[in-house]
């Protein structure tokens, strides 16, 4: 698996403590509330896994899963819900975890059927910010990383469903996806 990468872009070590800052600072946004926190699957899981544990507010967490990638490295530009939440997202503050926005579809989608669900307010953090890749004009309020324009994998991000285990982030060797 590491064989298939080109270049380690942001390391385990530097992914950890980026998530410490972010934890410390979304602590400080809920301070005397509980946001219901939203996990994007699949691609969100492992980030949101280590966010939780370095945010000291109460909060609630939910799953949706949701695909727009397939097997490929662009966005159909459909997104399709594969799981929807079990909870009402009705009158809560709802944080939405992303491991990256690269055209920004999904998110956009994400973000309007949230408001037509009445939430009091929806706030976004993504680990990973794409924004040469944008199609729709969107940006997170909370960010870890603005990466540049290649396609990648690790620490969650998967090329046709592989490579999500690596604990950094990397570029793929190009040979791969060419295939
Ligand atoms: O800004 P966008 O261009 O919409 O791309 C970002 C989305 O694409 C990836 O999900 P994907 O559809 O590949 O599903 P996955 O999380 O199961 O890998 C990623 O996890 C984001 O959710
Ligand atoms: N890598 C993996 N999945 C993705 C990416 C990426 O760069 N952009 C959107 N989904
Ligand atoms: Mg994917």
């Amino acid at each position: 698996m590491q064989n298939d990468i080109q270049e380690i872009l942001i390391s385990e070590e530097e992914i950890q403590q980026r998530i410490r800052e972010l934890g410390a600072q979304l602590s400080k946004e809920y301070a005397g509330r509980t946001p219901l926190v939203i996990c994007v699957l699949k691609g969100a899981f492992i980030f949101m896994a280590d966010l939780v544990k370095v945010i000291t507010v109460p909060v609630e967490m939910d799953f949706m899963a949701v695909s727009s990638y397939g097997g490929t490295t662009k966005s159909s530009g459909v997104v399709k819900i594969i799981k929807d939440l079990d909870t009402s997202v009705e009158g809560r503050d709802v944080l939405i975890v992303e491991d990256i926005i690269d055209s920004g579809l999904t998110l956009s989608y994400l973000i309007d059927m949230l408001q037509g669900r009445n939430a009091a307010s929806v706030k976004v953090v993504t680990l990973f910010d794409k924004p040469s890749g944008r199609a729709v004009n969107l940006e997170a309020e909370y960010t870890g990383f603005v990466i540049p324009d290649a396609f990648l994998v690790g620490y969650g991000l998967d090329y046709a469903e592989l490579y999500r285990n690596l604990p950094y982030v990397g570029v793929l060797k190009p040979e791969i996806y060419s295939k």
